[in-house]
């Protein structure tokens, strides 16, 4: 089984370039205004432009019209749409007839009940992201750096792809990727010295960390 690595919330080109050098699998790009690693539409489009296909590009999203979906998609033509919102089944669904492009769904996790509601987008989307639920009132929907109890999703088999996130960091992703065996790991808080600050050393720990438990229990490097 693969270990897809993914760096969230990157807005520089020399996070961008770290995260690409250190052998990152996705980058993803926020829009969400509300967000410290919000990015425009222009500059969406350059950065996004200077992956070159060395890795997949993801568009975060939360709750989106599809008027926003369609500016970004041109902007920046994903490779993936991530929705960080309500986003209902059917929604999910078809925004993906809309768009042609695989969703990666997030989840808010607490309780096995939360993982329940998560095997529901089985089929329709096309991965699915498991996240710590934000703080009551807090402002971002994701990107916190909370993480959830892991021991829930120690056997978790949705019957498709997953990712793990929320409050991985250099030093914990190892930890997390041999106690959940998770296909994917995704950070952003945990590469930063600040809100949306990306830490190039942070960048190129994680990913050398992640790939050292996936050597040491004998995985491949993430396909996506
Ligand atoms: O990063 C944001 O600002 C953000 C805003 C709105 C929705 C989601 C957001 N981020 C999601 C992520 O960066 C990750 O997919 C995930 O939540 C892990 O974040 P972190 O715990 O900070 O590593």
């Amino acid at each position: 089984m693969p270990l897809t690595v993914k760096i969230c919330g990157v807005t520089t080109h020399e996070a961008l370039a770290a995260a690409l050098d250190a052998g990152a699998d996705m980058i993803g790009f926020v829009f969400f205004p509300k967000s410290p690693r919000h990015l425009s539409l222009a500059a969406a489009g350059e950065v996004s432009r200077r992956v070159e296909g060395r890795a997949q590009t993801v568009a975060l999203l939360v709750n989106p019209e599809d008027g926003q979906i369609d500016a970004v998609v041109r902007a920046m033509r994903p490779d993936w749409l991530q929705l960080h919102g309500a986003e209902t089944p059917d929604r999910v669904a078809d925004i993906r007839k809309t768009f042609g492009v695989p969703i990666l769904k997030a989840f808010g996790v607490a309780d096995s009940d939360d993982l329940a509601g998560a095997e529901t987008y089985r089929g329709v989307a096309d991965r699915l992201l498991l996240d710590a639920k934000p703080p009551k009132n807090g402002l971002l929907p994701g990107g916190n750096g909370l993480a959830f109890d892991w021991t829930l999703v120690r056997d978790f088999s949705p019957g498709a792809p997953w990712m793990l996130s929320g409050g991985l960091t250099p030093d914990n992703v190892g930890e997390a990727v041999r106690l959940t065996g998770t296909p994917g790991v995704d950070v952003s808080s945990g590469v930063e010295d600040g809100p949306g600050q990306k830490s190039l050393a942070k960048i190129r720990a994680f990913v050398a960390a992640a790939r050292l438990a996936q050597d040491q229990l004998g995985l491949a490097t993430g396909s996506v």
